[in-house]
């Protein structure tokens, strides 16, 4: 079977990239795996950055092909942020219950139609001695003013689907995983990357 790496440390991630994946005949790895490799610094200003440090960082290392997610919540009434810095838009500690607070308090003011945002995936397929290639995806939503449902990672407790009247973190992992910014850059990856070693 054909083994899949991904540069992520983010055991959320890497369950999403599982479920879909495995279903393929993918035998997913990731960073978890390679403890010894150091931090990667995502000292990137856009996501495509991020995500092609993380994958040639560690495609050199192995000397193989190698996949990361660069991925955030782009929120439209507070300039697209928390963005690219969506894992630690309350501080270095990268913790999602605070992530969220900061999120609510900015967002205090703001009325229920102007809440809109979205989920972005950059999804970069490094390979040795080729050129990195960017695959994208987004979900779209809105922002809730309080946190609901216990699945998923991340901002998903306060990420509303209206179509579903769910946020993503009420959704099963199934759910989540037809729709979600990240399944849907891996639709566009597969369907333009079949044979993607
Ligand atoms: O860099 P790696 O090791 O992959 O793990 P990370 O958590 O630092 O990942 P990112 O740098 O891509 O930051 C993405 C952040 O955006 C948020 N995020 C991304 N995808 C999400 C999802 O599907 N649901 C909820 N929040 C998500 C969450 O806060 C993540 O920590
Ligand atoms: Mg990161």
């Amino acid at each position: 079977m054909k083994e899949l790496v991904i540069a992520t440390q983010n055991k959320g991630k890497i369950a999403e990239f599982k479920q879909i994946l495995e279903k393929k005949g993918l035998i997913v790895k990731s960073l978890l795996d390679y403890p010894d490799i150091p931090d990667i610094i995502e000292d990137g200003t856009t996501f495509s950055e991020n995500a092609t440090k993380k994958a040639e960082t560690l495609a050199k290392y192995l000397n193989s092909s190698v996949i990361a997610d660069d991925s955030g919540l782009v929120i439209d009434a507070i300039d697209g942020r928390p963005g690219v810095y969506s894992a630690r838009y309350a501080g270095e500690t990268k913790s999602d219950s605070a992530n969220i607070e900061k999120v609510l308090r900015e967002l205090v003011d703001v009325p229920s139609e102007d809440r809109t945002g979205r989920f972005v995936c950059v999804i970069a397929v490094a390979r040795p001695n080729e050129q990195t290639l960017i695959f994208e995806g987004s979900c779209e939503g809105t922002i809730a003013t309080e946190p609901r449902g216990s699945n998923g990672f991340g901002y998903d407790p306060i990420f509303y689907i209206p179509e579903l009247e769910k946020t993503m973190a009420q959704l099963t992992s199934e759910e989540k995983n037809v729709r979600s910014h990240r399944a849907n850059a891996l639709k566009n990856l597969f369907a333009n990357q079949a044979d993607w070693s």
